[in-house]
């Protein structure tokens, strides 16, 4: 059975606002949507929604019903997604990806590695987090900035699947981190890409599902947390999270849609902190909180 795309070419604004419509009508559903940027000096925009063809008829007669209303202007167009080449996608998957000062590459490919890159070696495996998705590349940019520019003493990578993030932080500074997973398999992961990146200590790794842990007080409060989760666990988690953060301290978010972003800002703004930037990676936001 093939998996269509319904989708409108727009502007940018546009795109979020059919977003923000599509998330209201579909909301729980299980239909990916979200917003790629095509053409970024002309401004277009596309907001899609995906679906198995069984589905198409019904999805297609809501979003329609939908646009009718706001958006009179916007015509629906129609991709059949072709069936995926697993063999060429997973060499894809293999290509070494840049973000901030950090190149993440597999193994075979050290020799890509130039003067002046921060490099990160992880193979795909077991856990999340080569370095390809929105999220973690947003994760990355925002890291390297934050270091770069404020006095960070040391810092926690909740989610920390493959380690990526918690190995870049270590890479820039030399300070403690703390790198959790509710996933006993990606924190085995984690450890061993530590290992890997030639980094013999100051990363401790724990499985804990959120904040169930005393080695969030053993190692805390945090100058940085970073968490690339998902919008509606991140939510729930923002008064805790705010409990550990220093004073003057940082906090990076992930693995939120662009359409979700206003809740994620809403509850940390809740949990006083100050919302400093968003960044936007194929339809995923990455944020930076700090407390003032
Ligand atoms: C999207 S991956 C992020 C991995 C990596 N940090 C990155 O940026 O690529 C999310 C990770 O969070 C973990 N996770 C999900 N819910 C969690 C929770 N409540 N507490 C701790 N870890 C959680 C998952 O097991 C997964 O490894």
């Amino acid at each position: 059975m093939s998996e269509i795309r319904l989708y409108v070419s727009t502007t940018e604004s546009k795109a979020e606002e059919i977003l923000d419509l599509l998330s209201e009508v579909f909301g729980e559903e299980d239909f990916a949507i979200g917003t790629t940027e095509i053409d970024e000096k002309k401004d277009i925009w596309e907001a899609s929604i995906y679906m198995m063809a069984e589905d198409e008829a019904d999805v297609r007669s809501r979003v329609d019903g939908a646009l009718k209303s706001a958006f009179p202007e916007a015509r629906l167009q129609r991709e059949v997604i072709p069936d995926v080449d697993w063999v060429v996608k997973s060499l894809e998957g293999l290509k070494p990806v840049r973000a901030g000062r950090f190149l993440v590459h597999g193994s075979h490919d050290r020799d890509k590695v130039r003067p002046g890159d921060i490099a990160i070696e992880i193979d795909a495996g077991q856990a999340f987090g080569t370095g390809h998705h929105g999220t973690t590349a947003g994760c990355l940019e925002v890291i390297d900035a934050v270091v770069r520019s404020r006095p960070v003493r040391n810092a926690l990578d909740l989610g920390t699947g493959s380690g990526v993030l918690a190995i870049a932080v270590r890479k820039l500074k030399n300070i403690p981190v703390l790198a959790t997973d509710i996933d006993p398999v990606a924190t085995r992961v984690a450890a061993e890409n530590v290992r890997r990146n030639g980094i013999a200590s100051g990363i401790v790794t724990r499985t804990a599902p959120g904040f169930h842990s005393t080695a969030f007080s053993e190692h805390g409060p945090f100058d940085l947390i970073i968490a690339n989760i998902l919008a509606r666990p991140l939510i729930r988690m923002a008064p805790q999270l705010a409990m550990h953060l220093a004073p003057g301290g940082s906090v990076i978010l992930s693995g939120i849609l662009a359409s979700q972003r206003w809740k994620v800002i809403a509850a940390y703004s809740g949990a006083r902190l100050r919302h400093v930037r968003t960044i936007w990676r194929n339809g995923w936001v990455t944020i930076h909180f700090d407390r003032p």
